[in-house]
């Protein structure tokens, strides 16, 4: 059986189980024993009919989009808008994570918490010791080398992906630093690399046609924790193929980070200036398809202020040995949600993709060979192919693009972004912002107290669902800083952990923690604030409380703005919306304690007693 060797954590099995020749990796670019034994393994298991060791470059990503170009995996955009760039359309079956198929195989069941789905790791290994044999057969084995975070990092967190789809391997090429490079400094290091194995699991049989996107109806994204595995069965989408972004540098890094004294978050970063040339460090953490990107890209509307982005999804945050909390981004390109993407209103990312080597997947198709998705012009081209092949025009009922269609494209394409990105330990972290989609309730802005309460802002943030995984869309779920699918290991325990985190830092070097809304509705039953850059305002009011100014009432729930705090200079804002927006309501915040009590009563007595403290104080202050 695959992988029963226990390893420890930080460490490859390097023991030698080939008893016969090298079936698979005779011409391997690497006599790194670990890294061998892993592809002879899985080789050997799903039975591929060539191996292809990943070098990352050019050439090689010429003749693999070529070849998927021949097969229809991918379309060549032949428009001038869209240069080097590729569509890709999936099964309709497959177009978004699955997490009722993700699994958190602990060795013990408590410690997947009640957040995950756990199977037994035995049992899970024989399944999928069955599910993934022959799984590859008459396809390429790709072998990734990647590296997540900086290669010249401090410690940097090296992982190999086995794949059998071209796609992904284009994708991660955009997404992470992959390649010889990488494979190089695994074998200098003679380091630790997170073995993630992945198929699309549609074996071809000898003269069998190929299908533009192979995919199963059967579909398991796992993950050991203990030995830092990762097994992706059925899926050719985004969080569940491309294994470096949330199953690597979310689910197992937050493991890694629990272990080593560090957190694994779902954040943007931003850097601000301000027109004083003083510059702030902001992360937010929203759950999928809640304005991350758009925050991590905005153009400021007031006047003076520049924004730049150092990352729009992932961030790994770190105690410095200056006893700041700093921050890196350990991805190098963008996955973002593509509907809502516009030249109105988010610019910087149009600017980014318009510089082309990019792959689109499940946009529509404009007639001059670009591609096309809902918001990205105010009107909608008059014809064009949508996300399915059918002939669409504007008074189509379906969409153009589907819900959850993705742009992929490389971070360094960023005209703004920041020097800091670059820098392979990271920048100190001055502000974490936690924020939802909630039609009712939960104001604009709101600072916490301090990072206790701060953490119990996260601990309760939540969110109505959306099209970024399966399931029913606009119910409100609880999604503790924004990786209720994503942390690797029990949820009370990484609350504990953000608690334990902050006592190896410097406590007055400790960021300052809000809690944001852009999506509350009005008396009028429309959204109140306008959102998008003008979320500006919100951002110098959170720099002006990191200075100690800034004008805020305390309330029940932490401190918000006055009616006038918010530099509102040019923005035309009714001062009912305002008030919509900013406003506490005791009401719905009793009725939120309700669902808050039962949210925390789900811990069991994992919950930390220091943020079961917060909850009795919300109450207290609620009431008095
Ligand atoms: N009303 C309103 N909508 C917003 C705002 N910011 C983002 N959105 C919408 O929210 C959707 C998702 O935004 P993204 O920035 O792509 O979300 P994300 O958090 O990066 O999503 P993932 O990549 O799935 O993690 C888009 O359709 C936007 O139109 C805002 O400030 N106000
Ligand atoms: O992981 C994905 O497929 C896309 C993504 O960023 C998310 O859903 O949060
Ligand atoms: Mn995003």
């Amino acid at each position: 059986m695959v992988n029963t060797v226990a390893t420890a954590p930080g460490e490859n099995s390097s023991t030698d189980h080939r008893t016969t020749a090298p079936a698979f990796t005779a011409d391997a670019p690497t006599t790194h024993t670990p890294l061998l034994n892993f592809v002879e393994e899985i080789a050997a298991l799903t039975q591929p009919a060539r191996v292809h060791w990943v070098e990352g470059s050019e050439a090689e990503h010429r003749t693999l989009t070529d070849e998927l170009v021949e097969t229809g995996t991918l379309t060549r955009l032949t428009s001038p808008d869209f240069p080097n760039s590729f569509a890709a359309f999936s099964d309709p079956a497959d177009v978004a994570r699955v997490e009722s198929r993700t699994f958190i195989c602990s060795e013990n069941e408590r410690d997947a918490g009640f957040t995950n789905n756990w199977v037994d790791p035995a049992e899970m290994r024989e399944k999928l010791q069955g599910v993934f044999a022959g799984a590859m057969r008459g396809r390429t084995m790709y072998v990734i080398p990647f590296v997540m975070g900086h290669l010249d990092a401090e410690d940097p967190k090296f992982g190999v992906e086995i794949t059998d789809s071209a796609y992904v391997v284009t994708s991660m090429r955009i997404m992470a630093r992959i390649g010889t490079d990488v494979l190089r400094k695994i074998e200098e290091l003679n380091a630790f690399f997170v073995p993630a194995v992945h198929s699309v699991g549609a074996p071809l049989e000898p003269g069998e046609q190929d299908v533009p996107w192979p995919c199963n109806g059967e579909k398991y994204i796992v993950h050991y924790p203990e030995t830092r595995e990762i097994w992706s069965f059925g899926s050719g989408y985004g969080g569940n193929a491309l294994l470096g972004k949330k199953c690597y540098a979310l689910r197992i890094a937050s493991v890694m980070a629990r272990d080593e004294g560090w957190l694994a978050e779902h954040m943007l970063i931003l850097k601000l200036t301000s027109p004083a040339n003083r510059s702030y460090f902001i992360a937010g953490a929203f759950p999928s398809a809640c304005g991350k990107t758009n925050l991590a890209l905005i153009d400021p509307t007031l006047e003076g202020w520049k924004a730049e982005t150092l990352g729009d999804d992932i961030t790994w945050i770190r105690p410095g040995h200056d006893g700041e909390l700093r921050v890196v981004n350990p991805e190098s390109g963008y996955f973002g949600v593509a509907p809502g993407t516009g030249w109105h209103t988010n610019a910087n990312a149009m600017r980014a993709i318009a510089k082309g080597s990019s792959v689109f997947t499940n946009c529509a198709l404009t007639d001059d060979g670009g591609v096309w998705w809902e918001g990205m012009t105010e009107e909608p081209p008059a014809h064009l192919t949508d996300w399915r092949g059918q002939d669409w025009t504007p008074d189509s009922d379906e969409p153009a693009a589907h819900p959850n269609a993705r742009f992929c494209t490389p971070i360094d394409q960023t005209d703004m972004l920041a020097e800091e990105y670059f820098e392979p330990d990271g920048v100190r972290l001055d502000a974490i912002l936690f924020g939802g989609r909630r039609k009712t309730t939960v104001p604009l802005v709101t600072q916490a107290r301090d990072w206790n309460h701060g953490i119990f802002f996260g601990a309760t943030l939540s969110s109505e669902t959306t099209a970024a995984a399966e399931g029913a869309v606009g119910t409100v779920r609880r999604d503790p800083m924004a990786m209720l699918p994503f942390i690797g290991y029990d949820a009370g325990d990484y609350l504990k952990h953000w608690v334990e985190v902050s006592g190896r830092a410097d406590q007055s070097k400790l960021p300052e923690i809000f809690l944001v809304n852009w999506f509350r509705k009005g008396r009028d039953g429309k959204i109140s604030w306008p959102g998008f850059a003008e979320n500006s305002r919100v951002l110098k009011w959170v720099t002006e409380r990191l200075d100690g100014e800034g004008e805020a009432v305390e309330t029940p729930i932490g401190f918000t703005p006055t009616m006038d705090a918010l530099d509102l200079s040019g923005l035309e804002i009714t001062p009912e919306a305002l008030e919509d927006s900013i406003r506490v309501d005791r009401q719905e915040w009793a009725t939120e304690l309700e669902g808050i009590d039962e949210w925390f009563a789900q811990f069991g007595d994992s919950l930390p007693t220091s943020i079961a403290a917060e909850q009795e104080e919300l109450r207290r202050r609620l009431s008095s």
